[in-house]
């Protein structure tokens, strides 16, 4: 097993939306295409790509990791039965790295990482899903996954109406369950905010014959603990699929104050970008196993090698893998959600094109989609962003 090539660039993901924190008008996404040269001279190029929210990462790349990489010896990239070894490379990657302070870093390994089980995959001729399912699931792979729409953003101009329209697509394409912004109204009062976002919450709620459960509402880690206490005061009642992102991601004893009074469920974690920032949530957040969901963004957060690690911490603390639905809405979680039964996955109909969404022609259906049976993450059903990987050379 040896390195070939790494290459690395740089692809807009820019548009005019905003959530409550951030507005997207200048994000990026790191692309990389690995290429592995395993048993009698057969090679693979595994891809990969940041998820979104976190800018591209050229630098960290370009000085560390992708040098440590391409520099990994044959024993260090290579697992005793002679195969790709994602987690050896992962080490290689890490070498030097001191532990906390996790910034951005995790972004750039999560790329590689991305690239890395791609290319693994496509050295055994087996989709992800399925390597997934046979090295750490019993062999056990869910059919499908259950997705949500997300969107529901702020956009100049956008008002209830646009809102519900949106919805309302969401709805035709074939999802069940759908997610909005709230908590982004600019400069307002709280008792202002909060009454436009009950408006704007109640609307949609009634476009979906007055279920609550299948709406689920985003801060982007907004609030602070009033305002997250004032909402959930005024959200209970509704019984929403969940409340995610109240609060500061990294404010772990808030978050137990805030499930000490709000008793649907509550999500988040996709600003997390560790096993053991996952563990303070969970050994400090004051969330509930048999309801709150975690988001953890594989893409994000040192790749599928570290999200491993995690499940691992999950199990050890007496939680399901179906509480997870990672953040990202890239088909990597996706394989991820289908070959370890995860939860199920984000899905973005209409923003982060092309990194959002699944396989082209792969439809959703009764809000669940499966994976396609090709080699690897799946990435080559996916026209427009194979189009984007390409231009790597
Ligand atoms: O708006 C964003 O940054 C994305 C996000 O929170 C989500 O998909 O849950
Ligand atoms: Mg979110």
């Amino acid at each position: 097993m040896r390195i070939v090539s790494v290459k690395q660039g740089i692809a807009p993901i820019a548009s005019d939306i905003a959530n409550a924190y951030i507005d997207f008008s200048k994000m990026t996404a790191s692309i990389v295409a690995v290429t592995v040269e395993g048993e009698g001279g057969r090679r693979a190029t595994g891809y990969g790509f940041n998820s979104n929210g976190r800018y591209a990462q050229p630098g960290l790349l370009a000085e560390r990791f992708v040098p440590r990489l391409t520099e990994a010896t044959e024993a260090q990239i290579t697992g005793p039965d002679g195969r790709l070894n994602p987690q050896g490379a992962w080490a290689a990657m890490m070498k030097n790295e001191k532990p906390g302070g996790h910034g951005e870093r995790s972004v750039a390994v999560g790329v590689l990482d991305m690239a890395l089980w791609d290319a693994a995959a496509k050295l055994e001729g087996l989709p992800l899903w399925r390597l997934l399912a046979d090295r750490y699931n019993g062999g056990q792979a869910d059919e499908a996954a259950w997705v949500y729409a997300a969107g529901g953003y702020y956009y100049p101009g956008k008002g209830v109406d646009a809102l519900v329209e949106e919805m309302k697509r969401y709805l035709g394409m074939g999802y069940a369950t759908v997610k909005m912004k709230i908590g982004g109204a600019p400069g307002t009062a709280l008792a202002d905010a909060l009454a436009e976002d009950i408006e704007r919450i109640e609307a949609v709620v009634k476009l979906l014959g007055g279920d609550g459960s299948k709406l689920a509402v985003d801060v982007n880690g907004r609030f602070d603990l009033p305002a997250a206490l004032a909402y959930a005061a005024a959200l209970e009642p509704m019984g929403l699929r969940w409340y995610e992102e109240p609060l500061d991601p990294l404010d772990y004893s808030t978050h137990a104050t805030l499930a000490e009074h709000y008793g649907p469920p509550i999500a988040t974690g996709e600003n997390l970008f560790s096993m053991l920032d996952a563990r303070n949530l969970i050994r400090h957040g004051g969330l509930r196993p048999d309801r709150d969901i975690l988001q953890m963004d594989p893409a994000l957060s040192y790749g599928l090698c570290e999200y491993l690690r995690t499940l691992d911490m999950l199990a050890a603390h007496g939680w399901s893998r179906r509480r997870c639905v990672p953040h990202g809405g890239h088909q990597f979680a996706l394989s991820i959600a289908v070959g370890l039964g995860l939860g199920g996955n984000e899905s973005y109909p209409e923003v982060f094109a092309p990194f959002g969404g699944f396989a082209d022609d792969v439809p959703v259906v009764e809000g669940r989609v499966a994976m396609p049976d090709i080699p690897g993450v799946g990435f080559e059903a996916k026209n427009k962003l194979f189009e984007v990987f390409k231009g790597l050379g």
